[in-house]
């Protein structure tokens, strides 16, 4: 059996959904769930306990345990009401991001960091300034929940497993984030190709705002997004402990763009092991550095660097 600890931050939908995925195909021994709402957390530590036939213990833990943890999944903050988006959180999520860091320090050399918690791009910029870990070990969620929804409008449009298709979303987690396109790619072939072969019409404008547009409209009909991210946490925090060396598009720090967004990169048990090179066409360069413009003044109205 597996002998390590991850820790969650923020007992509430998607901390619970989160810990739901780890207990129910095991990557770990243990998952501690951190929250200040004692009798929330109470709660969801034993009705997940209830589901935990794998042999995963969940128990409650403290700010301190979870810096001694593997990994820390960080979900703690305010959610968007619906018609908000994720940015209009930056202030309230940032204050919780720093109150819990402070509490969490200091973290075992090889914790890493994961930020689920929106605006996720900006919260792990602040995440690696404030976290004293290599920048490599503190990442976010990023745009692997939307590449996941990309790839779930496109399988049903090709009639194909969305695991045969290799497509990202890269750029923020929000508005600003794009599809590459030019990059899509079945059985090794381009999007382009199995999409003239079989005579589809793709209306690539449309499939990129439902893949944008998907968390707000199940925020609207049923208050929050849970199961997605707690999927896509889950198969991060396999990839990070197994060192599979998976490529995912993730939140992380580009030295370029300067700001964390994601573009596909390596992830192992330190986290990010190295980057890629995707290579886009002009349109998307241009847009990729419209989003990192956007993080960037995100990050300069929060206080960080200009
Ligand atoms: N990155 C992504 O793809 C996604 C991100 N999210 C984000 O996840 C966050 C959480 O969403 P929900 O779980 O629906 O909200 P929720 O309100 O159900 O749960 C948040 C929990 O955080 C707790 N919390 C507050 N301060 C804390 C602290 N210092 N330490 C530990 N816990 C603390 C609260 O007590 C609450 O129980 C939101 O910011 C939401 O936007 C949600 C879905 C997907
Ligand atoms: C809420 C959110 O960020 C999502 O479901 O994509």
């Amino acid at each position: 059996m597996f002998s390590s600890r991850i820790a969650i931050l923020g007992a509430g939908s998607v901390g619970s959904a989160i810990a739901y995925s780890l207990i129910i195909n095991p990557v770990c021994s243990e998952v501690l769930l951190v929250d200040p709402q004692t009798e929330v957390r109470d709660a969801q530590v034993e009705d997940l306990g209830d589901a935990s036939f794998a042999g995963v213990r969940v128990r409650a833990g403290t700010h301190k345990e979870a810096g001694q943890c593997s990994i820390v999944i960080i979900t703690a903050g305010a959610k968007q009401r619906p018609g908000e988006s994720r940015t209009d959180l930056l202030q309230r999520n940032l204050n919780i991001l720093h109150s819990a860091i402070e509490d969490m320090k200091p973290f075992h050399e090889d914790t890493v960091i994961l930020l689920v918690a929106n605006p996720v791009d900006v919260l792990t910029y602040f995440a690696q300034q404030m976290a004293g870990l290599p920048k490599e070990q503190v990442i976010g969620s990023g745009t692997f929940l939307d590449s996941t929804r990309l790839r779930g409008i496109l399988a049903r449009k090709v009639d194909l497993d969305p695991a045969s298709i290799h497509a990202y979303v890269i750029g923020e987690h929000g508005d600003s984030q794009l599809v590459a396109w030019s990059t899509i790619t079945v059985g090794g072939a381009s999007l382009e190709n199995e999409l003239r072969q079989r005579s589809i019409d793709l209306d690539r404008k449309a499939v990129a705002e439902e893949t944008r547009d998907k968390a707000a409209k199940i925020i609207k009909a049923k208050g929050a997004t849970a199961y997605g991210i707690g999927g896509v946490a889950a198969i991060l925090c396999k990839s990070i402990l197994f060192d599979e060396r998976k490529v995912r598009p993730v939140s992380h720090w580009n030295e370029e763009l300067q700001c964390c967004l994601s573009l596909p990169v390596v992830l192992g048990r330190k986290g990010i092991v190295r980057n890629l090179s995707i290579v886009l066409v002009e349109e998307e360069k241009a847009l990729l550095e419209k989003s990192a413009g956007t993080l960037r003044g995100l990050i300069a109205t929060a206080g960080g660097k200009e």
